[in-house]
C-alpha cells in the first residue's frame, strides 16, 4: 500500500503579483513502511507539504491521500493514523510533561504508558513531573517526539526533528526512527540537514523553491549527479603501482595523489572498502584516512544548476553554511544544528 500519495499538490499564498508559490504540482509516493527524507533549504515548501497532508491548510490545486484516505475529505481518518512532530509547536507552559503525554495519548485514542514514552525519548520521571515552561529547547523537542509517538501512529511525520537537540538527542531521535521503521511505521522526515536524513532514510526527495527536483536513494542521487565523495588517504611512502588499479574499481571516478596523500573520488560508497583492501594487498601502509562527503549543496548544484559544486580541493565537510541555508554535515557527524542544545 502507498502510505502517502500526492497528485499535483499546489499551494499558493496570496494572489496576483504578490502570490507566493509555496508548493507547485507535487507528485509524490511514499511506500508503506518506508523512511522517506524530504530535503530542502529554508522556504522550499516542506512545512507547507506537511500542513497540506494534515489538512492544516487547503491546497490551491491537487490532492493528497494518506493510507488511502483523502486528506481533505477524510481528515479525521488521516489524523488518526499520523503522529506529527511539527516544526513549531506551542505547549501549555504550566502543565507537566506527563500531563502533555496523557493528553496526547487520550486524544489519539492510544494506550501507551507515559513513563515508557518519556524514557524512550531520554527524559526521566522527574523531568516528566516538571512544568514544560521550565524545559530546555532540547527537552521540549524530546517531549514533542514522545507526543508524536503517543498514538502508535502508522505514519510518523517529523518536521526538522533535530532542532535544539544535542548530539546525544540526535542519536536518540535517529534510533527512534530506526525502531519505528522496524515496526513497519512509515516515517516522513523533513529536514534541511543532509547528514541526518542520509543516516536514516531509504529514499530522499529534494524540494527546491516549491518544486520536487528529484527522488532517489542518497547513493542514487550522488551517482546521477556525479558528485561523489572523496576518500583522502595518508600513506607511508609512495604508494606503488597498485594505485593505478584503483581507478578501475567500480564506483571510483578519479584517483590523484600529491605529496600529502592519495585522493580517491567515488560515487558508490561500497568502493571505499575495496580501495583500502587493494592498498593493503599491495603492502601500502595506510596511516590515516578521511572521508569528504558530497554535500546537499553539491547535490543541489547538480540538480538545480545553482550554487557551487565543491571542487577537488575544497573541504566540503568543514565548510560552514550561512544561517538559514542548507546545513553541510558529514553523514556520520552529529554536531550540526545544535545552536542551543540541551541545557
Ligand atoms: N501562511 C503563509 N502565508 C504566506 N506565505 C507563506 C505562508 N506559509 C508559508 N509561506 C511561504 O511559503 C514558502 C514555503 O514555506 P515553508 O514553510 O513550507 O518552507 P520550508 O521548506 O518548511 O522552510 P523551513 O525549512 O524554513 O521550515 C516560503 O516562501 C514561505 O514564506
Amino acid at each position: 500500500m502507498t502510505a502517502i500519495r500526492t497528485r499535483g499538490l499546489t499551494k499558493r499564498y496570496g494572489s496576483g503579483d504578490d502570490a507566493v508559490v509555496a508548493l507547485e504540482g507535487l507528485d509524490l509516493e511514499v511506500a508503506d513502511g518506508e523512511v522517506f527524507g524530504f530535503l530542502g533549504p529554508n522556504g522550499a515548501g516542506k512545512t507547507t507539504t506537511i500542513d497540506l497532508l494534515l489538512d492544516f491548510v487547503r491546497p490551491t490545486e491537487g490532492a493528497a491521500m494518506v493510507h488511502g484516505y483523502d486528506t481533505q475529505e477524510e481528515t479525521d481518518a488521516v489524523r488518526d493514523r499520523v503522529g506529527v512532530l511539527p516544526e513549531g509547536f506551542d505547549l501549555w507552559h504550566r502543565s507537566s510533561g506527563y500531563r502533555h503525554l496523557e493528553f496526547a495519548i487520550a486524544s489519539q485514542n492510544g494506550d501507551a504508558d507515559p513513563a515508557a514514552l518519556l524514557e524512550r525519548v531520554g527524559l526521566d520521571r522527574t523531568d516528566g513531573r516538571r512544568p514544560v515552561g521550565d524545559y530546555s529547547k532540547g527537552m521540549l523537542q524530546r517531549l514533542a517526539m514522545a507526543m508524536a509517538l503517543a498514538g502508535d501512529p502508522a505514519v510518523l511525520v517529523l518536521d526538522e526533528p533535530s532542532g535544539g537537540l544535542d548530539p546525544h538527542g540526535i542519536r536518540t531521535m535517529q534510533e527512534i526512527v530506526r525502531e519505528e521503521a522496524e515496526r513497519g511505521t512509515t516515517v516522513f522526515f523533513s529536514s534541511h540537514i543532509l547528514g541526518q536524513v542520509a543516516a536514516v532514510c531509504d529514499r530522499v526527495g529534494i524540494l527546491d523553491d516549491g518544486e520536487l527536483v528529484t527522488v532517489d536513494t542518497i547513493e542514487g542521487l550522488r551517482e546521477t549527479a556525479g558528485v561523489g565523495s572523496r576518500l583522502v588517504l595518508e600513506t607511508a611512502g609512495e604508494p606503488d603501482d597498485a594505485v593505478d588499479d584503483l581507478s578501475g574499481i567500480e564506483g571510483v571516478t578519479d584517483v590523484t595523489r600529491d605529496a600529502d596523500g592519495l585522493y580517491v573520488s567515488y560515487t558508490d560508497p561500497r568502493a571505499k572498502a575495496t580501495v583500502v583492501h587493494r592498498l593493503v594487498e599491495s603492502d601500502t601502509a595506510v596511516l590515516d584516512f578521511d572521508i569528504e562527503e558530497a554535500t546537499l549543496e553539491d547535490l543541489f548544484a547538480a540538480f538545480t544548476g545553482t550554487g557551487t559544486i565543491a571542487g577537488p580541493d575544497s573541504d566540503s565537510t568543514t565548510e560552514s553554511a550561512p544561517a538559514g541555508d542548507v546545513v553541510i554535515e558529514d553523514e556520520g557527524s552529529l554536531e550540526a544544528d545544535t545552536e542551543e542544545g540541551d541545557r
